[in-house]
Formats: structure tokens, sequence, C-alpha cells
């Protein structure tokens, strides 16, 4: 069984397990409660490249990598840092992660909060928004292309944006197809883990105009980003060297500055 079998399984599990203990009806009527979701798009549409910082305590790469007792504290220093995004891994066998992560960080901070998890069914979509997120990510390689339409519309529905992961053409063309706007192309390939920051420069210039293109995996600083910027890139999500630097406020601003730097390509809309 392949790692991401593996996590799947026991994200059924749990998901299952919080099936089980919170009907599908509350979860719903706790989304349609929650304050509306901030604009995603707008907020990456800014000047310059935007960063998507990851509160990230470990992963199946690299197994626990840092204690993050206080995921607030982390979410607020990427928001002084220039953060224009946070991501949020609730996954918990692997990474760590939790809807109280998601909590937290949602009452700690103004900007964008994206859950990312393996999102296999509209559960945990309403979940997502139930817990305040603003952005729901979505892998093509986990799901079937009805699947992947029906949470595409059911995300957009309650008014959050979904950031629809891609790593081939195959997987591009079932992103578009179920009208991705923000489009998370991963170097990490999620069977073998290996990071291949090519998979990028593949697969950019093949998506429309209109749509907003994400660098994920393997940023490790400034270089990268200008790389991915010059690469046709409007933002960069970043786990690991942001959750694990010394100085998280300052690792965040050093790539804010450099994705605002006038010789740092500029994303073409
Ligand atoms: O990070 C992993 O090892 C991993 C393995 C299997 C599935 C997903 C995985 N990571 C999720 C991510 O997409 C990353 O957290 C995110 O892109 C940030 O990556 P990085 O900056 O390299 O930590």
């Amino acid at each position: 069984m392949s790692v991401l079998e593996q996590i799947l399984e026991g994200v059924r599990a749990d998901l299952a397990a919080r099936e089980a203990a919170v009907p599908f009806d509350q979860v719903k009527a706790a989304a349609a409660a929650a304050p509306p979701a901030k604009d995603a798009l707008a907020a990456l549409q800014g000047q310059g490249i935007g960063v998507i910082a990851e509160v990230k305590r470990a992963s199946p790469s690299r197994g626990h990598m840092v204690d993050i007792p206080d995921p607030a504290k982390l979410a607020r220093q990427y928001v002084e840092g220039g953060a224009r995004v946070i991501s949020v891994l609730t996954e918990q066998r692997w990474f760590e992660g939790s809807l109280t992560d998601l909590d937290e960080v949602r009452a700690a901070v103004d900007i964008p909060v994206l859950r990312k998890d393996f999102v296999v069914g509209t559960y945990q979509v309403h979940e997502a928004r139930a817990h305040g997120a603003d952005l729901v990510l979505l892998m093509c390689s986990v799901l079937e292309q009805n699947a992947l339409d029906a949470l595409v519309d059911r995300v957009h529905s309650l008014g959050m944006t979904a950031l629809v992961e891609i790593h081939d053409e195959v997987e591009a063309d079932m992103a578009l197809q179920a009208g991705a706007k923000l489009v998370g192309i991963n170097a990490r390939d999620l069977k073998t883990l290996d990071v291949d920051r090519d998979v990028f420069s593949r697969l950019a210039p093949g998506l429309p105009g209109e749509v907003l293109r994400v660098a994920e995996s393997g940023v490790r600083g400034p270089g990268d980003l200008m790389t991915y910027a010059g690469l046709g890139a409007d933002a960069v999500l970043v786990g690991e060297s942001m959750a694990t630097a010394e100085d998280p406020r300052a690792a965040v601003r050093q790539l804010v500055t450099a994705g605002s730097h006038p010789a740092c390509p500029k994303p073409a809309r």
C-alpha cells in the first residue's frame, strides 16, 4: 500500500468516527451560522507573489519536524511577516494537525485560512466552513472527476475558494473541468514523495490565464520563489521551511520581500 493509500485509510476511519459523533445536519447548521468566508482570490491577486504559510508539524516525508504548542502564535507571526493566506494541516495521524489548530488559527488572524487535509466528501467541506476556513484543499490525486466536480461546487456554494491540487496533465484537465479558479501545482509526487520543481514549469503554461497558480512544496527560500515567479506563479505555499524557521516572521518576510522586489517577475494578471 502506498503512503497516500495509508493516509487515506486513516482519514476515512477518523472521518467515520466524527460522522458518528456529530451528525451531518449539525455540521451543516454550524457551517451556515459561521461568519462569511473571506475572499481568498482577492487576497492572492495583490501586488507581487503571494505567500501562503503553513502550520506544519510533521509529514510522511520528514516525520516529526517541530513542536508547535501555539499555532495561533505561529499564524500571527506569519501575518506579521506578510503572509496572504495561512494553511492549516488538519490531518492528525501523519501531520499531527487537528481541527482545534484550525479553530485557534481562525480566531487569531483576519486573513483567509486554508483547511489542508485529504478531503473525500461533503462532510469535511461543511466541517471546514464550520471551523472558519475560507479555502479548502481538494486533491485530484484522491478524487474521481464526479466527486471533484461536486466538491468544488460545494466549496464555492458555501462562499469558500477551492484550491484544487494537481501534479500531472490528467489532473490539470480534471481541475479545469471542475471549474477551479485557484490551482495548486504540487511539486511533490504523493505516491513516491519525491519533489520535482520542474512539474510547475510543465503544467502552469497549460492553465488558462484567469486561473491563479500556486506553487506547492519544496520552496526553501527566496531563490525558489523567484524561480516560480518567473514561471508564472501567483503564490507559493510553504510549509517546512516556514514552520521550522528559527524566526518564522523573518522567514516569511524574506519571501514576501523577494516576491515584491522590482526584479521579481510579476504575474501576468
Ligand atoms: O509533505 C509531505 O511529505 C506530504 C506527503 C504526502 C502527502 C502530502 C504531503 N504534504 C502536503 C503538502 O502539500 C505540503 O505540506 C505543502 O505543499 C508544503 O510543502 P513543504 O513546503 O515542502 O513543506
